[in-house]
């Protein structure tokens, strides 16, 4: 059973006594008083190795200071870098004062090493903690939570103990260690209960970005967190259980399992939008990793400055991926079989490849399936080989210098150019939607004539510059682009909020881990785009990795329970089979259903000062059209609030969200206002009723629901 222990030495029960053996390593970093009173209270003794632990990380990076580069031999360049690799590693070494060094113990049961066969109980004990630091002698103090011995803190359990005797849990406030609970797994009979201390930690009020949750990750998510870099990662999961921040454990267990590799082929974070990214951008340096790119889907096809919206009809067709085969046939159409041979004069004599023989060349090229711009690389050469073998039939030597010469002949460039002509990604896409005539070309038996009519912008464009290009149509000039030339693929990929991805979108984020893998986290009921994701085997397939698992994940750590079923009443209307979340929250938390019949702002403005009574971030969600009356509201009666992504603090804890940008964020007390207009925001019912499940789930403590418009009836009655 676990019990919680306070700093009370009566209130330590035996089972716990018997597993705390003494430690010398922390004996000698206190004074004797303190070594007297460690001897009588293991939280005294734990809180002499957290200081002795903090002394520790204090003195290698103080070694790391103290490294002298000045003798280094190395060029400016390897200097610089030298320089900052180290200023990295003083980085990682940073002790956070707010936050514990170790926030768990193993005792492992083994009594013998199995290979110096020393031992001894409570020999193998280690400290789990968010970064390895060890003592002069080089003996760990703190493990890595990401090191193979840190797992059974995530894992063991009773049934399976993993040979662990005792797991024992810290209480932090701050960076003072003020509680710990102990299980003891070796009772398999024994009956396993709620931590406390894991339960405080999921109940903590929320202020700020988001935060780790390195001490109380779950068995599932755990499995999720520690899956091995080849293989590609789905995870469904409701609002709230976890996927971004699985998401982002699972990138620093990666860098720490493969940090070569991974610092050589890189890890990108993927979000919806800029204030999301914001918003999660501290979690991966709270965990020492510091040098994961971030970025949006928009961001990273930004070929184009985009001036342009699409109509939701318009942007699902571009977003198709029938259409990567519109555009691969555009790309290939470029190609011409030759009617003219090629004459290339060597001195005094001339050597002549007939059309017939140029064209063999050419469609063996197109039979590759190599990228366009690869295949016309490769053309002069295959062309001077020709030559080459006809030299040698006449009796001439020629070796790889002259093969270069005449792949270089000005004669063999003219011919290339003609046969193969190079192709500029954008204009190719400005042609296909400005040139009604190429378009049906290239577009035929894939997209019907009314499709075509849809894509096509109403008036012809003229340059790149001019055209009013839409985020759609940079994702086709991201495709483009890759036809023509490979485009850099990462080592990992995490792609959160996925179930908004067009496939297109998919297969854009797919080219970029198509030599690595990927984590796809998301909820198909919380797709809200015209094209948001209906099966993620599909969108898998999209993204180039068919075959890869899909994990659920079902327990909720965000909503409290009378929420999510309030919430939940709208998943058969909008996305039917899918499984309701399981609050784990134990706080019941509060929900208000609240019909206003006059001054709905001035309701609004007034809940919003009582949720800030409370403790905790404050949300204020409404259909963006209704944001500027609110912001108006707001200020009139001197409430300052922030916009999405803006930081909050103790003093600034009021954010107004536009529906749009709620997806993914969270406030402890959340107002919502007028559902009704919530979902008249959107182009179709179901995405509006999507759209509202995401503004009702963000709360974890409590939510306000008001509005003066009837409420849409699948809510149903309070
Ligand atoms: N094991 C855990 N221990 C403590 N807190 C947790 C745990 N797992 C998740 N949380 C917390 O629950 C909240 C929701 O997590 P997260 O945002 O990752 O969920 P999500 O599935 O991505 O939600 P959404 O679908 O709404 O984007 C966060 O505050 C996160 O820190």
């Amino acid at each position: 059973m676990p019990t919680l222990f306070s700093p009370d030495p009566e209130a330590i029960p035996v089972s716990a006594r018997a597993h705390d053996q003494p430690d010398e390593r922390t004996e000698t970093e206190t004074g004797t008083e303190a070594e007297t009173e460690a001897e009588t209270d293991p939280l005294a003794r734990e809180r002499a190795h957290l200081s002795a632990s903090r002394t520790a990380l204090r003195v290698m990076r103080e070694d790391v200071e103290a490294l002298d580069l000045s003798n280094v031999t190395a060029n400016w360049v390897n200097s610089r870098v030298l320089a900052a690799q180290m200023e990295n590693r003083i980085k990682e070494l940073a002790d956070l004062s707010h936050t514990p060094l170790f926030f768990g113990r193993l005792d492992y049961r083994r009594i013998e090493h199995p290979e110096t066969g020393i031992g001894g109980e409570g020999a193998f004990r280690f400290y789990i903690g968010r970064r390895h630091v060890h003592d002069a002698a080089g003996d760990p103090m703190v493990v890595d939570w990401r090191a193979p011995v840190s797992q059974p803190f995530y894992r063991a359990s009773r049934k399976d103990p993993m040979d662990v005797g005792l797991r024992r849990r810290f209480g932090y406030t701050g960076g003072e260690l003020t509680a710990y609970e102990d299980e003891d797994l070796s009772d398999p009979a024994e009956e396993s209960r709620t931590s406390r201390l894991l339960q405080a930690e999921i109940e903590r009020p929320r202020v700020g970005p988001m935060r780790d949750i390195v001490a109380t990750i779950q068995p599932e998510q755990d499995e999720i967190v520690r899956s091995g870099l080849s293989g590609t990662v789905c995870v469904q999961g409701g609002p709230g259980t976890g996927k971004t921040a699985v998401g982002l454990h699972r990138v620093a267990y990666l860098l720490y399992a493969h940090r070569e590799r991974l610092a050589r082929t890189g890890t990108l974070v993927i979000g919806p939008n800029r204030s999301f990214l914001h918003y999660i951008e501290q979690v991966l340096p709270a965990l020492g990793e510091l040098e994961v790119k971030q970025s949006t889907v928009d961001d990273l096809v930004a070929h184009v400055e985009l001036r342009g919206a699409d109509p939701a009809e318009t942007a699902v067709i571009k977003g198709d991926a029938r259409m990567a085969q519109v555009l691969r046939r555009a790309v290939r159409s470029h190609v011409t079989l030759p009617t003219e041979p090629v004459m290339v004069v060597r001195g005094s004599r001339r050597w002549r490849i007939p059309a017939y023989e140029l064209s063999e060349i050419v469609q063996e090229l197109l039979a590759r399936d190599m990228r366009y711009g690869a295949a016309r690389e490769a053309l002069p050469q295959r062309i001077a080989h020709s030559v080459l073998v006809r030299m040698e039939e006449s009796g001439e030597a020629p070796d790889d210098r002259v093969q270069d010469a005449v792949a270089r002949d000005r004669a063999v460039k003219a011919a290339v150019k003609e046969m193969w002509p190079p192709v500029d990604p954008a204009k190719l896409v400005l042609r296909l939607l400005s040139d009604a005539e190429f378009l049906a070309r290239h577009a035929e038996g894939l997209l019907s004539e009314e499709e075509q009519r849809t894509v096509l912008w109403p008036k012809p464009v003229r340059s790149v510059r001019a055209a009013k290009w839409s985020a759609a149509d940079a994702v086709l000039i991201d495709e483009a682009m890759d036809l023509v030339a490979r485009t850099h693929s990462l080592g990992h990929v995490v792609v959160d909020e996925a179930q908004d991805l067009s496939p297109m979108q998919y297969r854009a984020v797919g080219r970029r881990c198509s030599t690595g893998s990927a984590t796809v986290l998301g909820d198909l009921a919380q797709g809200t785009t015209p094209w948001a994701t209906g099966s993620w085997r599909e969108a898998l397939t999209h993204l180039g990795k068919p075959d890869a698992a899909v994990e659920e994940l079902t327990a909720g750590f965000r909503v409290p329970r009378e929420v999510i079923a309030y919430a939940s009443r709208l998943l058969p209307h909008m996305s039917p089979g899918l499984a309701e979340v399981r609050s784990v929250r134990e706080a019941p938390g509060s929900l208000e259903v609240r019909r206003v019949a006059d001054g709905l702002d001035e309701e609004v403005v007034a809940a919003c000062r009582q949720s800030l009574r409370h403790e905790g971030s404050i949300g204020l969600i409404a259909a963006d059209d209704r944001v500027p009356a609110l912001a108006g509201a707001l200020t009139a009666a001197g409430l300052p609030h922030l916009a999405p992504g803006e930081e909050t603090t103790a003093e600034s804890r009021l954010t107004l969200v536009p529906a749009s940008l709620a997806k993914g964020l969270e406030y402890d007390y959340v107002v919502l206002d007028e559902p009704a207009s919530v979902v008249a925001g959107e182009p179709d019912e179901r995405t509006g009723l999507r759209r509202l499940y995401v503004a009702l789930t963000r709360a974890v403590s409590g939510l306000t629901v008001l509005h003066r418009e009837p409420l849409p009836a699948q809510l149903g009655a309070v």
